[in-house]
């Protein structure tokens, strides 16, 4: 069989969506977003729906919404959950802080979920005095990433078009069976594609497809291009879309999405010196193995004037100290992490990272005391607020292979903790 086609010939419309991204045009007309959440999950085989599964100290369904609310061009996002749900949609906008977002109830099946959805933004339901938009996206609210620039394309082909979808390669061949179980036919692989989400459409191309549909429609039909196309007449424009499209369908599934909010949370960290040469020498030394390792280290002296900036930003942070425990100064980070709200979302990590250097310059062996035990607690308190405490403790040698190690040690356990984010090993104080 023939692999499917992979993207490359852009057609005129996809040329003037480029450009109208390359421009960082501005949409200037009402756009929704319906997300259906109204689903059970069955094949997950968990109990919870997949939707409110935990991952990172946040419900999937949290997620999908975090992505739409950073999109400026989009004004409602509207959540269908089941009524049973309800309760718990609305302590997770609450808890996470998420701001426009209606909830309705959801129906039987996904297409009466979505047109409830639909439908709720024209019927002013929720007592506001919703616009209606003229474009209204339809996202599986079990697909936590899609980029604005994605979205974007989606948003104007419906435009144009009134409808528009995402759309895959297959990654396997699809066969029909006859009824004892064997090969019917196969179809020609390079023909077809996968058709995920998100799609746009026109929002009065919907409404009325919904409108005018059976109830076989109804209660079987998987595909809203297709009610476009049978009812209204529209045929969508098909746009292929990267691989992080895929819906949260079964239990592997949620470990696959952790892992990608993990990668995406550990691309950079910030090493705080506090000013010390012994402590800057090994922060530029980290900047150096930590850079090889994939990550971008910035390294400054403390979190004080312009630098108090690094605090916003999606950064991990190692905090170095020389020969001295400096919880203060963790506990001063903790505190304007706090303030700025930084952990409400996503873990964020701190590395202690104590440097021990004896008086001669030769490696200093006593044990650190009480530190262990103070670490910890500080550890514990901090995981309270999600954020995560390691600590990393080396000596200082003058001998360059064995310092070279150290540091090498030091940069390879940072990133590992900082890609794993394992709440069991915070409060550690580890030996590199
Ligand atoms: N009555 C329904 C059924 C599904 N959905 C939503 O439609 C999306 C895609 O459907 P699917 O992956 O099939 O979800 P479930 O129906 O929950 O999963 P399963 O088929 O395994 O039970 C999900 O966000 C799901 O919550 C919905 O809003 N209302
Ligand atoms: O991507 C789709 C729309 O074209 C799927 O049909 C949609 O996600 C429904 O999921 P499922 O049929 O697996 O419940």
């Amino acid at each position: 069989m023939d692999r499917p086609v992979e993207p490359g010939h852009f057609s005129a419309c996809e040329a003037r969506l480029d450009k109208h991204i390359a421009g960082r045009c501005s949409v200037d007309f009402p756009v929704a977003v319906v997300l259906p959440a109204g689903g059970s999950g069955e094949r997950t085989g968990l109990l919870t729906p997949k939707q409110f599964c935990t991952f990172l100290n946040r419900p999937l369904i949290s997620y999908t919404i975090q992505t739409f609310e950073r999109v400026p061009w989009i004004q409602s996002i509207v959540v269908v959950v089941a009524k049973e749900s309800l309760d718990l949609m609305m302590d997770i906008i609450h808890r996470f802080h998420h701001r426009n977002v209606l909830v309705v109830h959801g129906g039987s099946t996904r297409h009466r979920s979505i047109f409830n959805g639909v439908r709720a933004l024209s019927e002013g339901e929720g007592g506001t005095d919703r616009v209606k938009p003229k474009v209204v996206i339809i996202h599986d609210a079990v697909r936590p990433f899609v980029e604005e620039d994605f979205l974007l394309k989606i948003t104007m082909a419906a435009k144009e078009q009134g409808a528009a979808g995402a759309i895959r390669p297959l990654v396997s061949t699809v066969i029909a069976t006859t009824l004892e179980g064997y090969l019917d036919h196969s179809l020609e692989r390079a023909m077809y594609r996968a058709s995920e989400m998100p799609q746009g459409f026109i929002y009065d191309v919907i409404y009325q497809a919904y409108q005018r549909c059976s109830e076989s429609d109804f209660e079987f039909g998987t595909e809203c291009l297709h009610l476009a196309l049978q009812y209204c007449g529209t045929n969508a424009k098909l746009i292929e879309g990267p691989p992080t499209l895929w819906k949260v369908t079964y239990k592997r599934d949620l470990a696959a999405a952790e892992s990608v909010v993990k990668e995406t949370l550990s691309q950079s960290a910030c090493v705080v010196t506090g000013g010390s040469a012994q402590a800057t020498e090994l922060a530029n030394a980290l900047q150096r193995s930590m850079s090889a390792l994939d990550m971008e280290v910035d390294v400054i002296s403390d979190l004080m004037g312009d630098d108090a900036k690094s605090l916003s930003k999606e950064w991990n942070f190692i905090r170095v100290s020389v020969n001295s425990s400096c919880f203060s100064e963790v506990g001063k980070m903790l505190s304007a992490l706090e303030e700025a709200d930084r952990a409400l979302l996503h873990p964020v990590v701190i590395i202690w990272v104590y440097l021990n250097v004896s008086e001669d310059g030769l490696s200093a062996s006593e044990p650190m005391g009480g530190e262990p035990a103070a670490m910890m607690e500080l550890a514990t308190g901090a995981k309270l607020g999600n954020i995560l405490v390691y600590g990393i403790q080396l000596h200082h040698s003058k001998e360059a292979t064995l310092w070279g190690r150290s540091v090498e040690k030091v940069a390879q356990m940072s990133c590992a903790l900082i890609r794993d984010r394992s709440p069991a090993l915070t409060g550690q104080l580890l030996q590199a």
